[in-house]
């Protein structure tokens, strides 16, 4: 873990990630005139993304894309694309371009992520990496060509896609975002010895990429 930003509560974190990862799009922007933003779905992100609409940033030059997806339609209460247009591309961010990962060959081809906000599961998941996955191998793996895979793991629920860990650890900035003391204990664990497989957030935390921790009890 590079850095550790901890809140004493969800919205101060809330606040303080939009905060960050609003500057460093707007860096990004002012460095090379456009900026790319990978967020991670389930439930934790939704006050961040509510925050992070409201940054005063130029958002048409920005491209939103998903770390990872479950494979339903946007009707789906499950899908992520459905939970990031309904929570993050509303009001200021609504000018972004979204790139939805099913169904949508443009996605493997974005370019590197500017800012990467990944989540983890208490199984010790981060994006789709999940435990016992069929593809976890290859999708950890710091030389697989691909960008995106397919997935499927026992607690998955459904079939997903994932962008794969080089990807992954090329961002600029890479957040983890958990919340809550259970997730806190899950991290300590996976900070600690033991095999990828079965905490794969580890292939992150492990990786030469820099992390960034915000966590609130
Ligand atoms: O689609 C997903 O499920 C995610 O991108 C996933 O990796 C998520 O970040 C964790 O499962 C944490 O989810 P919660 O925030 O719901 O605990």
């Amino acid at each position: 873990m590079e850095a550790e930003r901890i809140f004493e509560a969800r919205e101060a974190l809330a606040e303080g990630l939009a905060r960050d990862v609003g500057d460093e799009l707007a860096r990004a922007i002012e460095a090379k005139g456009k900026a790319t933003l990978a967020v991670s779905g389930g439930t934790t992100p939704k006050l961040f993304f509510e925050k992070l609409s409201q940054a005063d940033i130029p958002w048409s030059r920005v491209s939103v894309t998903l770390v990872d997806e479950r494979q339903v339609p946007e009707s789906s209460e499950r899908s992520n694309a459905r939970l990031v247009r309904q929570h993050l591309l509303q009001n200021k961010a609504a000018a972004a371009r979204f790139v939805p990962l099913v169904d949508n060959p443009d996605a493997a081809k974005l370019p590197g992520f500017d800012v990467a906000v990944l989540g983890m599961g208490n199984d010790g998941h981060t994006a789709s990496f999940f435990p016992g996955g069929d593809t976890l191998a290859e999708a950890i793996d710091g030389e697989t060509p691909k960008r995106l895979i397919a997935i499927s793991a026992p607690g998955a629920g459904e079939p997903r896609l994932t962008f794969t860990l080089p990807v992954l650890e090329s961002a600029g900035r890479l957040a983890l975002h958990i919340e809550g003391a259970e997730k806190k204990q899950v991290l300590t664990k996976a900070l600690g010895e033991g095999p990828e497989e079965d905490m794969p957030v580890r292939a992150v935390l492990r990786s030469a990429a820099p992390v960034t921790l915000y966590w609130c009890p």
